[in-house]
C-alpha cells in the first residue's frame, strides 16, 4: 500500500471549508455471531479499551472472548435490531442529517457556506477513515472532530482521536483539525437532558426514584487520572439541579461491567436491586452519557435492568429514551459546534499582512468618524 492516499485533485488557494466529523462508538453490521465477532475483534483489540499486557490479552481474546461472546451478544442485538438496522447507527445517521440541515439553515441566513457533516464510527461502519475522506472530497480543509461522548474517557474520546490521526497519517495535504474533548457540562446539553426527562414524566408519569446510569469503566482508570467518573458526576449534578431534585431522589450508577476487575461503582444492577429491596416500587432509568439509544440502553437497561428490578420486588421500571433526534438537543449540538468554530481564522485571515490589516482598520475608523 502506498505511504499516502492519493489526493483526489490538487487544491490551491481555495476558500476554507469546514467539516464536522461526528464520531460515535460503532455497532456490528448485522445481529449475527459472525458480524458481532468482526466488530468485537476490532473493538476489543484497541489498546485504549482493554489495557492488560498485549500478548496475554490477545490470547484471552482469541481463545475465550471471541469464541463465546459473539453468539451471546448477537442474541441480544437481535432483540433490539430494527428494519433500518442497529439503533445506534440509525440514530447517529439521523443526528448527522439533522445537524447538517440546521447548520446549513443557519449559515444561509448569513450568506455563509454550509459546513459539511460526516459520521464516522470508531469500530465498524461507516469508518472514521471513510468519513474523513468524504469531508476531504467535499473540499474541507479544516475539520472539527466532535466525539459524540459528552464525558471524556481515554477508551472512547482519545481512541476516536487515534482513529483520526491514523487517517491523517495517510494524507499528504492534511486538513487543519480541532478536537473537542468533552461537553459534559455544556448548558444546552443539560437543558436538553432535563427536557427529555420531563417529557417522559409528562407522558408516562413520574417514578418514585430516578437512576442516572452511565457506561462503566474499570476502577483503575479513575485512580490513574481519567476524568470520566468526575465528568459523569458533574453531568448528573447539573441535571439534578435542572430538574430540582433532592439528593435522595436520584442515584448515579454505572452499567456494562466487562471482565472480572473492579469497575466504577455503584453498579446499576446492584443499585436497582437495593432500591427495590428498600421498598421503591417504581423507578425511572435515564442514561445521560449515551446520546443515542443502543444495545446498552435498549437491552441492558430496558430489558435486563427491568428484570433485575422486578425480581428484587420492584413493580415498574421506565427506561427514558436517549436524546436521539430530539429537536432541542440537535439545536444544542449546533450551538456547541458554532462555539467551537468561532475564532478559527481562515487561511486568508491568517496570511493577511499586518500592514494591510492596519490600513483597513484605519480606513474603517476614518469612515466611521466621517459619519459621526
Ligand atoms: C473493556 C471493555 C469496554 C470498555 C472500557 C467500554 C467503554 C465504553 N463503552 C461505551 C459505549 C458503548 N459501549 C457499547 C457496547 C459495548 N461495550 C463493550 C465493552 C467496553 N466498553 C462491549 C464488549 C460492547 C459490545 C456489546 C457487548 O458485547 O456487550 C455500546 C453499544 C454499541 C451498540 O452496538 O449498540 C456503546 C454506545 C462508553 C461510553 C464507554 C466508556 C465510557
Ligand atoms: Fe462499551
Ligand atoms: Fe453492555
Amino acid at each position: 500500500m502506498p505511504r499516502f492516499a492519493k489526493e483526489p485533485e490538487y487544491r490551491h488557494g481555495s476558500i476554507a471549508r469546514t467539516g464536522i466529523l461526528l464520531i460515535n462508538l460503532g455497532t456490528p453490521d448485522a445481529a449475527t455471531p459472525a458480524a458481532v465477532r468482526r466488530y468485537l475483534r476490532q473493538f476489543l483489540s484497541d489498546p485504549r479499551v482493554v489495557e492488560i499486557p498485549r500478548l496475554i490479552w490477545l490470547i484471552i481474546l482469541n481463545l475465550f472472548v471471541l469464541t463465546t461472546r459473539p453468539a451471546r451478544s448477537a442474541a441480544k442485538y437481535a432483540l433490539i435490531w430494527t428494519r433500518e438496522g442497529s439503533p445506534l447507527l440509525v440514530w447517529s445517521i439521523k443526528q448527522a442529517k439533522l445537524l447538517k440541515g440546521l447548520l446549513g439553515e443557519r449559515a444561509a441566513r448569513y450568506g455563509a457556506p454550509a459546513p459539511a457533516v460526516a459520521l464516522g464510527m470508531r469500530y465498524g461502519n461507516p469508518s472514521v477513515a471513510s468519513a474523513m475522506d468524504e469531508l476531504k472530497a467535499a473540499g474541507c480543509d479544516r475539520i472539527l472532530v466532535m466525539p459524540m461522548y459528552p464525558q471524556y474517557a481515554a477508551s472512547t474520546t482519545a481512541s476516536a482521536y487515534d482513529a483520526v490521526f491514523a487517517q491523517m497519517a495517510r494524507y499528504r495535504n492534511t486538513p487543519e483539525l480541532r478536537l473537542v474533548k468533552s461537553w459534559h457540562d455544556f448548558p444546552g446539553y443539560i437543558t436538553a437532558l432535563a427536557a427529555r426527562v420531563r417529557k417522559s414524566w409528562d407522558e408516562n408519569g413520574r417514578g418514585e426514584h430516578l437512576v442516572l446510569s452511565f457506561h462503566g469503566l474499570p476502577r483503575y482508570t479513575l485512580d490513574q487520572g481519567d476524568p470520566y467518573y468526575c465528568h459523569c458526576q458533574k453531568t448528573a449534578r447539573l441535571l439534578a439541579a435542572a430538574l430540582q431534585l433532592e439528593e435522595s431522589e436520584y442515584t448515579v450508577a454505572f452499567q456494562s461491567r466487562f471482565g472480572r476487575t473492579r469497575w466504577l461503582e455503584p453498579y446499576t444492577s446492584v443499585a436497582l436491586t437495593q432500591l427495590a429491596r428498600g421498598g421503591v416500587k417504581t423507578v425511572d432509568v435515564f442514561c445521560p452519557g449515551f446520546v443515542a439509544d443502543c444495545l446498552e440502553t435498549l437491552e441492558e437497561i430496558a430489558m435486563e435492568g427491568k428484570q433485575t428490578f422486578l425480581a428484587a420486588g420492584g413493580k415498574a421500571l421506565n427506561h427514558i429514551p436517549c436524546l436521539n433526534d430530539n429537536s432541542g438537543w440537535i439545536a444544542a449540538l449546533a450551538d456547541f459546534v458554532a462555539i467551537q468554530l468561532t475564532n478559527w481564522p481562515t487561511t486568508g485571515q491568517t496570511t493577511e499582512p499586518p500592514l494591510e490589516a492596519a490600513k483597513i482598520a484605519n480606513l474603517r475608523a476614518q469612515k466611521l468618524g466621517a459619519k459621526q
